[in-house]
């Protein structure tokens, strides 16, 4: 069956909708669009399908809110217009959902929630259970909180991630244009819609370009590593212009909308697949052939197997682990910081306690945090 025909029988969708939709050119919340999303959120429902909204735009609500032009220049007031702004945006869907008979669940999620295994149960968890409950989770990132390596950075990176948090059979990301084009129709306006990739090749990648407008974030170049994650872990994907009315029941309907990715049918063995393409890798863990081999094996990363440690990061960072050829094998989250993994390369558990400052883990990487490339 191919990706069009699947995508009528999706029953559990994400939707992302950037700031780019939900905000007119002036900055200010477009009323008339968000409306008329929900209410077919809200119908597709009483279709008998499951929405998760991950909802854009907290930043550009607080601007408005707040009457500010652009974005502030430092980091705690970005973190405090989004702590604004995402209780402005909250307070709308809320009123907006409730006229259509929804009831929603707000959820702030940070990169940990993905990645740390624990964390990952919890989250998904919730998720479904709002799920049962017929309600809709309305997703953004936690902006008030999540800085340097606990950000995802874009919501469309974060919608992937979501997606396969809570095995989603379609995701659909709603921007200001129709779809991926052969370049960016902002600077090469004989540029075309292409409507449909089974691969993300070097080519495709060299299609994106950044973000349309000074709202917007990451532009295309985000939305094809949403698409990797997405495709990888066997979900498909359509980017659409979010102020098509109906286009959404048009792509549920299988109808040529917008670009669409198809899922692939044997997907990474991990399914936090997107912290494969996550985009701060903080470093190289170079490890020995029987290393290797138990990491193929499905075992967790210990330092007796490392040789060499390249780059500087903290606890936490995501690092590639690589074979002494230079192949990549796994990328994954790290428990230690370089000065403590440098030390411990090559021993034991039973001699950590006297070799590092902080925690002690056995792993260096544990397996639930790790995605094999091979
Ligand atoms: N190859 C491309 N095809 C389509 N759009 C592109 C391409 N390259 C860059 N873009 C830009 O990406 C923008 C959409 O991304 P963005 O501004 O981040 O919106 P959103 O808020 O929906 O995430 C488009 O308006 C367009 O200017
Ligand atoms: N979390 C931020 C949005 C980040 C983002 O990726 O924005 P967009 O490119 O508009 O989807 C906010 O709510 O303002």
């Amino acid at each position: 069956m191919d990706a069009r025909q699947r995508l009528r029988e999706a029953r559990r969708i994400v939707v992302k909708v950037g700031t780019s939709t939900l905000a007119h050119d002036t900055g200010m919340l477009n009323l008339y669009r968000i409306d008329h999303l929900l209410r077919e959120l809200a119908d597709l429902m009483n279709e008998g399908r499951e929405i998760i909204l991950v909802s854009s735009g907290a930043i550009a609500a607080g601007l408005s809110k707040l009457g500010l032009a652009k974005k502030p220049d430092s980091i705690p007031e970005k973190q405090a217009v989004a702590a604004i702004g995402q209780g402005v945006l909250m307070h709308i869907y809320e009123k907006f959902f409730a006229e259509y008979g929804k009831t929603i669940g707000q959820v702030l999620l940070t990169k940990e929630n993905a990645v740390r295994h624990h964390q990952y149960r919890h989250s998904r968890d919730a998720l479904l259970a709002l799920l049962a409950m017929g309600a809709v989770p309305v997703i953004n990132e936690n902006d008030a909180v999540a800085v340097d390596e606990i950000k995802i950075g874009d919501n469309d990176n974060l919608s992937a991630m979501v997606a396969t948090l809570v095995d989603a059979d379609a995701l659909i990301i709603l921007s200001d244009i129709e779809g991926l084009y052969t370049a960016n129709p902002a600077t090469h306006p004989d540029a075309r819609l292409i409507h449909e990739v089974e691969e993300i090749t070097p080519e495709v990648i060299e299609m994106a370009g950044g973000a349309g407008s000074s709202l917007g974030t990451g532009g295309m170049a985000t939305k094809l590593q949403a698409a990797q994650v997405a495709m990888s872990a066997g979900v498909n994907m359509v980017i659409a212009s979010g102020s098509e009315e109906g286009a959404l029941r048009r792509i549920l309907q299988g109808e040529e909308v917008g670009t669409v990715f198809a899922a692939r049918e044997s997907h990474l063995r991990v399914r936090k697949s997107w912290l494969a393409f996550g985009k701060r890798l903080q470093g190289d863990l170079v490890v020995d052939a029987g290393c290797v081999k138990a990491l193929e094996g499905g075992s967790s990363l210990l330092a007796a197997g490392i040789k060499a440690v390249d780059g500087d990061f903290e606890a936490g960072s995501t690092v590639r682990v690589l074979a002494e050829d230079n192949r990549e094998i796994a990328r994954g989250i790290v428990n230690y910081n370089t000065e403590d993994l440098r030390r411990l390369i090559g021993h034991r558990t039973e001699d950590f306690e006297h070799l590092v400052a902080g925690a002690v883990h056995e792993e260096v990487i544990h397996r639930d945090n790790m995605v094999l490339m091979v």
